[in-house]
């Protein structure tokens, strides 16, 4: 019998993080302008107008409900007393009444709530388009990861818009509702409670409708006192949607990278990062309760005494004979419906941290995105490399200095240097690991700014640039194939014909199978996909990096040679550790390490002592002597 542990817990391991109070309150700063600018664009785009015509017929049926409620309170009335009366004939004209009453009121209700969410929708898809747009734009996505400038983009862009405008639409509804009850009652409550006369210092004041002063200073006390104990409430909105979505991040990891996972045994692992980051949830959840706890105390305690706080006020005068119980009745009725609306702000309160929490989450997205913008925007060559593209045929870098972020600017990974590949040429990329060889190529395709120096490339062409690991969306083998085109770009014919050049006529017949392919095709077969790609698309230039390291030595020549049979006039970059590939090229671009005097030994990324590489260009086939070999 196997003696294995206990089924493994979800207690964390170590004590449960508590987000600190200074962090807290920076996220639950308010930002009014911020906010404005993030509810303003769709409402005055050109887009907006049927949404405009939508919510006019919301506001309508919404106003037509606060009337028909009005009609049905008169009916019960009527009804009533056709009952107390014992009068038939109004008996059933009130039952008619009744069926057209409760017939609008349904109709009414289900358009509202129809419209409502046609409009959710339409503001929503509008401010996803618009932050995908700027998301994808400038390659932001991109940048944002580099830097990790925001967490969790994916969740702000699927959930936060989401919460957003659906919240938004909810809380204006409601509010609208208040003002329209409040203007109902106010004139009512204004006209059955009278002045009150008092004495101070020796001078008679008198407050006409004093009711409605109290039942304003009630209402503005009660949300002063809510906003002073909640608020920190929208902070840990906040920080609980950014847990959980780094759980489900790690859970879709976990999902994706399955087959590594297992066979390294690292579910304890993966187990226990997973129970450490739902800790976070359960901490934040802790203080989410206490807070909201100290929220409902004052919740419930505003709700209870409104209901006999009308009464102790109108008390005096109905003591002093002032006002019969009736009016007291009336008072306290007309008094509990001016307050109701006053107290929107209590009532909302929930929802409105919630939506403020994912204001403040889209909010920090936006600065995150507009600094991503402002990065591609200020390429000065000084601090950032600039990427220019020329009618020159080839791609030249002038005073290229490679670097990564975190790295100081006087120490970057490689020396300033010069690079001119032609049309044609083939360069073969050596060098230690870690030198920067992809950090070349990430500069070239043009979404690498650190570092300085300019590049410029040929306008009119897309370079293609094949990781070792290319990217397959899940879809349909086609569509994997094609990528960034759609399946309908090549011909059915000519996919199937390239498979089978690229050693993949086993795929033919599942062109249109759709699939997760980065999970089922093998790292061989994947990188075959990608040359493949490569003679579909015929690109000018292609840059390789170490897409043959999965391949066996005579499967990376096929490819090496179909590339230059397919695309006869090709510039080929290529890094790769195996010499095997060297061969193929006509050039060498060689990497080599320039440890400061004195500092031999202690490197450090970034740091004192930080290693740099020269990196220099010669010619391999033309003047082999010159070579000086991957070793140096
Ligand atoms: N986003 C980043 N932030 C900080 N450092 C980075 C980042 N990306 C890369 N680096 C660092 O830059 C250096 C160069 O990376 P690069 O991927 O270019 O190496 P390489 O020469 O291609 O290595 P290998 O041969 O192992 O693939 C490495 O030390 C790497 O850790």
């Amino acid at each position: 019998m196997s003696s294995r542990s206990a089924a493994p817990t979800l207690e964390p391991p170590v004590p449960l993080p508590v987000t600190p109070a200074s962090e807290l309150a920076t996220i639950s700063r308010l930002r009014p302008r911020e906010t404005w600018a993030l509810l303003k664009p769709y409402w005055v785009s050109s887009a907006s107008k049927g949404g405009w015509g939508l919510l006019l017929v919301i506001v309508a049926l919404s106003l037509g409900l606060v009337y028909l409620n009005v009609v049905f309170t008169d009916w019960n009335r009527l009804f009533y007393n056709a009952l107390e009366q014992r009068d038939f004939a109004e008996f059933r004209t009130q039952l008619w009444r009744f069926c057209w009453i409760a017939a609008a009121i349904i109709i009414a209700s289900i358009f509202k709530l129809y419209y409502t969410m046609m409009l959710q929708m339409r503001w929503r898809t509008w401010m996803t388009e618009q932050f995908l747009d700027r998301w994808m734009a400038h390659q932001a996505f991109y940048r944002i990861e580099q830097t990790r400038a925001t967490d969790n983009p994916d969740q702000r862009i699927a959930d936060d818009l989401r919460v957003f405008t659906d919240s938004a639409l909810s809380l204006g509804l409601g509010l609208l509702s208040s003002v329209v009850t409040l203007l109902s009652f106010v004139g009512l409550l204004w006209v059955v409670s009278g002045p009150v006369s008092f004495a101070l210092f020796g001078t008679e004041i008198t407050i006409p409708g004093y009711m409605v002063w109290f039942a304003v200073a009630y209402a503005v006390i009660g949300s002063l006192i809510m906003h002073f104990v909640g608020r920190p409430l929208i902070g840990l909105n906040f920080q609980q949607e950014r847990y959980e979505a780094d759980f489900r991040f790690m859970l879709v990891r976990l999902r994706e990278n399955a087959e590594p996972v297992a066979l390294y045994r690292g579910e304890p692992v993966e187990q226990a990062a997973l129970t450490g980051r739902f800790g976070r949830i359960r901490a934040n959840w802790a203080q989410l309760m206490d807070y909201t706890r100290r929220l409902t105390f004052v919740r419930s305690g505003y709700g209870q005494f409104a209901i006999i706080f009308p009464i102790l006020v109108a008390a005096p005068r109905y003591f002093s004979g002032q006002m019969t119980l009736g009016g007291l009745m009336q008072v306290s009725s007309a008094f509990g419906q001016v307050q109701g609306a006053l107290s929107w702000f209590v009532d909302s309160y929930g929802e409105l941290v919630g939506w403020k929490a994912a204001a403040n989450r889209l909010i920090e997205f936006r600065h995150a995105m507009e600094s991503a913008e402002r990065d591609a925007a200020q390429r000065d060559g000084v601090h950032q490399i600039a990427v220019r593209s020329t009618s020159a045929p080839e791609i030249a870098a002038h005073g290229l200095a490679l670097n990564v972020p975190g790295r100081p600017l006087d120490q970057p990974l490689t020396e300033p240097f010069d690079l001119r590949i032609a049309p044609g040429e083939r360069w073969f990329v050596s060098g230690p690991s870690g030198c920067g060889k992809s950090v070349l190529f990430r500069a070239m395709a043009g979404i690498w700014p650190y570092g300085a120096g300019d590049i410029t490339v040929p306008d009119a062409t897309r370079p293609m640039f094949l990781p070792q690991r290319s990217y397959l969306p899940v879809g349909t083998l086609a569509e994997v194939l094609c990528y960034p085109d759609g399946a309908a770009a090549h011909p059915r014919a000519r996919l199937e014909e390239v498979l089978t050049a690229c050693r993949l006529a086993h795929l033919a017949d599942v062109l249109d199978t759709f699939d997760n392919w980065s999970l089922r095709l093998s790292p061989g077969e994947q990188q075959r996909i990608a040359f493949a790609r490569a003679v579909l698309q015929e690109p000018a230039y292609l840059f390789l990096d170490e897409a043959t390291s999965a391949l066996d030595e005579e499967t990376e020549a096929a490819m090496y040679t179909l590339v230059l049979e397919r695309l006869p006039g090709v510039a080929l970059v290529s890094i790769a550790h195996r010499s095997t590939v060297a061969r193929f090229h006509t050039h060498r671009l060689l990497y080599r390490p320039v440890v400061p005097a004195g500092t031999a030994g202690k490197t450090g990324q970034g740091g004192v002592g930080a290693v740099s590489y020269r990196v220099q260009a010669s010619v391999i086939a033309a003047n082999p002597a010159a070579d000086p070999g991957p070793e140096g």
